[in-house]
């Protein structure tokens, strides 16, 4: 469903972000991206969505190509970025139907699939209030109603808890879950709460220093890591920590990630 072939970002100064990432999402899955900050996660969600241009490699959305700048897949999709502005002056429902408009949904139908997502996020009792006046967590709430209101099949969700409390955290897994289980949305996410991830995720993917670690349905990655770990019962955490950790504790310093110098730790 999403199919990423040698996927590779060098950036302008020569950074390699992303190098030779192979991936694949299929249909159903909820799909944890992982890796420690600087990994490349979000240069790859950008050059799923055809926002930057790969150096290198392609990606295939239900077999279509995505391409830079290229609206063909754009119906198919739904993209939370881990940053996004929100028009403080809008109400919440004015702000979905702009939005609604603007991806295509039929004008006939523009009204009542706002309120059916405003229902899907808890937000219906809220949705005259200017959005300046939300709190991040009914910000956020609004920003996966945004995502989903043209009904694409795929959503990008990067970071989609951060900075919100425990509650705020529980109420977007839920809608996540829900969504995926009720209304069939494939879901790629990624998080560096990785309680948060092994309880919502099928699937995952480790990257670090733009490199896939490792991939796979995460009860096998368990159930295969027990033997590495020497741990019965490892977690995803000690998975994450095992392979992403330098050795003798040091920080791997990312900016290295230069052509001919790729994947080069310096201790300090
Ligand atoms: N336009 C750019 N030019 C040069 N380097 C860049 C550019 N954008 C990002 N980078 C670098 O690429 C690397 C990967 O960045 P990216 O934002 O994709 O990582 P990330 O895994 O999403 O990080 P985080 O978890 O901190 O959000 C970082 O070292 C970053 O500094």
């Amino acid at each position: 469903m999403i199919k990423a072939t040698n996927l590779t970002k060098q950036y302008d100064n020569g950074f390699v972000a992303v190098d030779s990432l192979n991936l694949q999402v299929n249909k159903g899955d909820i799909y944890g991206f992982l890796g420690p900050n600087g990994a490349g996660k979000t240069t790859t969600i950008r050059m799923l969505n055809g926002l930057i241009e790969p150096s290198d490699g392609s990606v295939t959305i239900e077999g279509k190509e995505v391409k830079y700048e290229n609206a063909s897949v754009s119906k198919l999709i739904g993209v939370l970025p881990e940053s996004h502005g929100y028009y403080n002056w809008m109400t919440g429902r004015e702000y979905l139907k702009l939005f609604a408009e603007l991806y295509g949904v039929d004008k006939k139908r523009v009204k009542s699939r706002v309120e059916e997502v405003l229902e899907w996020v808890g937000m219906a009792g809220k949705a005259d209030i200017l959005i300046g006046q939300y709190s991040r967590g009914m910000k956020q709430r609004i920003g996966i109603a945004k995502t989903i209101v043209h009904e694409p099949s795929i959503i990008f969700l990067d970071e989609p808890t951060l900075g919100l409390d425990p509650q705020g955290q529980k109420d977007i897994q839920s809608i996540i879950t829900r969504l995926n289980q009720e209304q069939n949305v494939t879901v790629f996410i990624t998080s560096h709460l990785l309680k948060e991830i092994s309880e919502i995720c099928n699937r995952i993917a480790i990257v670090k220093q733009g490199k896939l670690l490792e991939e796979g349905y995460l009860d096998e990655l368990i159930k295969g890591y027990r033997l590495v770990l020497k741990n019965e019962n490892p977690t995803l955490e000690d998975i994450f920590f095992s392979l992403t950790t330098d050795e003798v504790g040091g920080v791997s310093d990312v900016q290295s990630n230069k052509k001919g110098n790729k994947g080069t730790c310096i201790i300090p």
